[in-house]
């Protein structure tokens, strides 16, 4: 019974939205229960390929359940690996789930269990604490070299040239942004985790969108790079759209976390202009490119719109399933311009070529989207605790 323990620990110094991400990022199989003694019974989170697919609280199942742990701190947590069969009930991507999950408790509607109110804030991630980037096992047959850091050393040094990819093997990497008014620590990365742009193949020279420092003593993996670029190649024009989109995504989330880690610039906020295009009823499911016009990301906090990306021509609208990458529908609102026009995708072709990909390029491609969710993570605790200034008005 006890063998399958693959983590164990507090849910006071882990938070069950860092708690997810880590498991999502390893794409773990498995049971997670909670346990708390403020609770008779302990509560179940049901994990496929790294994705929650139900929940169960006594006799609460499904989102209600999972949304309620989120207000559990003084809980324990089990992490058992095994085999899942269950029916998806969780429709919403892990990123979304975490947010709405978070939101929820800021604004009350889930009581915090096992504290009192003044702690609430605490044992979540501060601002100034950096998530981390975890990943799967690493795969060697793609390690052609392996090469060691010491604590501080650059290894990527942002705005120069370099299309080279690596997998962290051991240790702990700091990404780092640096611009004219000081330097942004984004977010941390171990174990699984790949270092180095998904599309870099596309353009002559990429340009490094940040730095990287060793924190304490690394190994890396230098990943085969000739192996992936041939296979990216092969790729269908629309797969690499999708691929480059994603990248900007992250690179403008990682735009908007800088601005809020430096304090410049305070996000967007009062009503968007334009149209809204996708909402939770409307366009559910559905994806589409744009061919004409831009779309704007909004969330939603404290009753303020935060503007997150602007996407535009040849850039993707709505959630692919399997990919976790977008913040709408349902954490997210889209407003567009008033010449938009768009091309509907379909989820299972983009599926299919998905699936038939070395694991590789998924692992990479999956680290791409873990990034967008711990930094759009990163973004929300720093509005946070920007906003809890402003909760007074
Ligand atoms: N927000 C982020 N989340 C995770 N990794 C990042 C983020 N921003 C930059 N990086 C990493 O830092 C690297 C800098 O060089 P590249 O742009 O080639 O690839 C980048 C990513 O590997």
């Amino acid at each position: 019974m006890e063998s399958n323990v693959v983590l164990k620990g507090s849910l006071a110094f882990l938070g069950l939205a860092e708690l997810l991400q880590q498991l999502g990022g390893g794409g773990s199989t498995g049971i997670l229960k909670i346990s708390s003694s403020w609770s008779g019974v302990p509560g179940y989170i049901y994990l496929k390929n790294g994705n929650p697919v139900d929940a169960e609280y006594g006799k609460i199942t499904g989102l209600e359940a999972l949304n309620g742990f989120f207000g559990w701190r003084k809980a324990h947590f089990e992490f058992m690996e095994e085999d899942v069969n269950r029916d998806p009930v969780i429709k919403k991507s892990r990123m979304e789930l975490i947010l709405d999950g978070l939101r929820l408790v800021d604004e009350g509607v889930i009581p915090i269990m096992g504290e009192n109110d003044s702690d609430s804030h605490k044992s979540r991630s501060g601002p100034d604490q950096l998530p981390v980037l975890n990943g799967p096992v690493v795969d060697y047959v793609y390690v052609v070299d392996e090469e060691i850091f010491q604590d501080g050393d650059e290894i990527v040094i942002q705005n120069r040239f370099g299309n080279w990819f690596w997998v962290i093997l051991e240790g702990t990497v700091e990404v780092v942004r640096i611009t004219e008014n000081g330097k942004a620590p984004i977010l941390r990365m171990t174990e699984g985790a790949f270092i180095g742009s998904i599309v870099s193949f596309l353009r002559d020279g990429n340009v490094r969108s940040a730095s990287i420092y060793a924190v304490g003593r690394v190994q890396l993996g230098v990943v085969d790079s000739e192996l992936i670029a041939r296979e990216y190649s092969s790729l269908s024009e629309m797969f690499q759209n999708i691929l480059i989109s994603m990248d900007k995504r992250m690179k403008q989330l990682t735009d908007v976390c800088t601005a809020l880690v430096l304090k410049h610039s305070p996000p967007l906020s009062g009503k968007p202009g334009g149209k809204r295009f996708i909402d939770k009823k409307q366009n559910e499911h559905k994806i589409f490119f744009i061919t004409r016009g831009q779309a704007f990301v909004y969330v939603k906090m404290k009753k303020k719109y935060i503007h997150l990306l602007t996407l535009g021509v040849g850039d993707l609208i709505g959630r692919i399933p399997f990919l976790n990458a977008a913040h709408e529908p349902y954490s997210a609102h889209v407003y567009v311009s008033d010449d938009i026009a768009v091309q509907p995708i379909e989820a299972s072709v983009v599926e299919q070529e998905y699936e038939a990909l070395s694991s590789t390029l998924k692992n990479m491609i999956q680290n791409m989207t873990n990034s967008i969710s711990v930094t759009t993570g990163r973004i929300f605790d720093l509005i946070r605790s920007a906003g809890q200034s402003d909760d007074a008005d």
